[in-house]
């Protein structure tokens, strides 16, 4: 497990929403810790509290009580400059790409500006390599605009554009969930890809426990703003012991179609 030297770790996070008789509890004492190179599937129905947890981790939202700590150091509130010295090794990729890239610029324009957190220097070879790395042509790729790109290559262009950061941690909310079947295959074995090739760690935020079993070392079950289950995935899969797990297990023969049937 990876409570020795995590990369992050997260202690009695919550987060309240509103005030007295209209507060909502949406992340309530959370506790979790993320090794090095390791998948980590955060799985939930929709409202459980997932994207406020994974705002939270990457500090996109104050938490209302508890902290973050990354690489052994607390990142809990950390402003300015020191949030985008985080962002170098804390990146996101969220459900929506087209809502990612501005629709007027191109694609290598929203590229070469999140290469400036690197600092200043010419980004044209890091935008080509992170590009290549997620299967896309560079030359064709950064004169495009959006619309002009499908919502698969779109996504893996919002993952190159993580990557070109070289970030130790990946938070994926929800990142194949407009992907149609064969192109959200594509996605998932490339963040596997990149967890060997990169010993880099990934937080895959999903209401799908048959993706998340498809990808990750160990999967997190959120329910209710709290985590009601841990372990690998096979012992969700196989020995749930929370109900709301095994409600969520008529998920799984979406990957997993049974023998003999058709794909
Ligand atoms: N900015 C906000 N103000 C008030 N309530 C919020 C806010 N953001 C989230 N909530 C509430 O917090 C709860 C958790 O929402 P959250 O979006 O984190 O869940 P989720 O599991 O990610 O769901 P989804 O997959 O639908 O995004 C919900 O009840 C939601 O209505």
């Amino acid at each position: 497990m990876s409570a020795e030297n995590p990369l992050l770790r997260a202690e009695g996070l919550t987060k309240v929403f509103g005030k007295g008789r209209n507060a909502v509890r949406a992340v309530d004492g959370v506790d979790l810790a993320i090794a090095p190179g390791e998948v980590v599937a955060l799985v939930g129905q929709s409202g459980s509290g997932k994207s406020t947890l994974g705002r939270m981790l990457l500090r996109l939202l104050d938490p209302t009580e508890g902290r973050v700590a990354f690489e052994g150091r607390d990142v809990t509130g950390v402003r300015g400059a020191s949030r985008r010295e985080y962002w170098r090794h804390v990146q996101a990729v969220f459900q929506d790409p087209f809502a990612a890239f501005h629709q007027y610029r191109r694609v290598g324009s929203t590229l070469a500006a999140a290469g400036r957190l690197l600092g200043p220097g010419d980004r044209a070879a890091d935008i080509a390599g992170a590009l290549e790395d997620v299967g896309l042509e560079p030359e064709r790729t950064v004169s495009k605009r959006p619309h002009e790109l499908s919502g698969g290559q779109l996504q893996r262009a919002m993952i190159a554009r993580a990557l070109m950061l070289r970030p130790r941690l990946l938070v994926a909310d929800e990142a194949t969930s407009m992907l149609d079947a064969s192109v959200r295959v594509t996605v998932l074995n490339l963040l596997a890809d990149l967890r060997d090739e990169r010993d880099m760690s990934v937080l895959f935020v999903t209401h799908d426990l048959g993706q998340a079993y498809y990808l990750a070392d160990r999967i997190l079950v959120m329910f209710r703003g709290r985590i009601v289950e841990s372990g690998t995935a096979e012992q969700i899969v196989a020995e749930p012991r929370h109900d709301y797990s095994r409600s969520l297990l008529a998920d799984v023969p979406k990957l997993h179609p049974p023998e003999g049937a058709k794909n």
